[in-house]
């Protein structure tokens, strides 16, 4: 494997992976195994492949929304797998995830929309409705919009948005968990280049100014080399490079799709 010395084995990390493997049911190949990396708090990585390589499958299986078969993962220093349902829905708090699909409820205000990502930090609708109502839950969440510059659309439906606004108001929901780190999948691949570039441009201030860890799968390699710090990519079954992004050009990833 193409490999760097990009982490401390023996410091505190945000993220630990070690010999993960995954087979879906059904499945007669593995979509990886043996795979293992250890990311560094306020690292911003991203992960490369092609199609059906299993980026989607190993960020999800990172908080076993997709429970992985072997290995061990561990997120903020706790170990993950092996843990009950409640115990895993504090540590799956931590993390903020957004998808290529935004999944905001279009007919509510942006800000309601940014209210709900602090719902992941509380157990009860009980206390989900007093946190709506909370001042000082309404004070984060325009907190939150103002770090992704969309203060001044709190009042506007999420349909009255662009495509690239609503998936920074996606970010807002995130943060409004109050995540140590953020996993994206494909966060910008249904946006233009110029709107994809500003939600890619925000992540990285997000993850640059306040040490909060970024793992995005992306198909855009100039993001990948822009954007983060270090590249893991996935191919034939096995996590094939793990590089600091400034070691890499252009041509080097696309010998990840050959
Ligand atoms: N729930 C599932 N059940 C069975 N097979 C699945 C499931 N999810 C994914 N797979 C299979 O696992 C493989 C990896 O899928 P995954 O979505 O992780 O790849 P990917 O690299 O993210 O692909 P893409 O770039 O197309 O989004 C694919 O062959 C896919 O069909």
């Amino acid at each position: 494997m193409m490999s760097a010395q990009l982490s401390d084995p023996s410091a505190s990390m945000a993220v630990r992976v070690k010999g993960l493997s995954k087979r879906f049911q059904g499945g007669e190949i593995p979509v990886w195994s043996d795979v293992s990396f250890d990311i560094p708090y306020g690292q911003r990585v991203a992960i490369i492949g092609a199609n059906g390589a299993g980026k989607s499958t190993l960020l999800r299986s990172c908080v076993r929304l997709v429970e992985p078969d072997s290995g061990e993962i561990f997120l903020d220093n706790k170990k993950v797998t092996g843990l009950r349902r409640a115990e895993l829905s504090k540590i799956r708090a931590r993390v903020g995830f957004v998808f290529q699909k935004h999944n905001l409820v279009n007919r509510l205000s942006v800000l309601t929309n940014v209210l709900h990502g602090g719902m992941a930090r509380l157990s009860t609708p009980r206390m989900w409705f007093h946190a709506i109502a909370a001042k000082e839950e309404r004070d984060y969440a325009m907190y939150c919009l103002e770090r992704v510059n969309l203060g001044h659309l709190c009042n506007r439906r999420v349909d009255e948005l662009s495509g690239g606004q609503s998936q920074r108001v996606a970010i807002a929901r995130a943060l409004m968990q109050k995540p140590g780190m953020i996993f994206a999948d494909e966060p910008v691949a249904s946006l233009d280049p110029q709107a994809g570039e500003e939600v890619m441009q925000v992540f990285s201030d997000l993850s640059q100014h306040e040490k909060l860890t970024l793992v995005f799968v992306t198909h855009h390699l100039d993001h990948a080399l822009k954007y983060s710090d270090r590249v893991l990519g996935l191919q034939n079954l096995r996590l094939t490079l793990d590089a600091s992004s400034k070691s890499q050009s252009l041509e080097q990833l696309r010998g990840m799709y050959e």
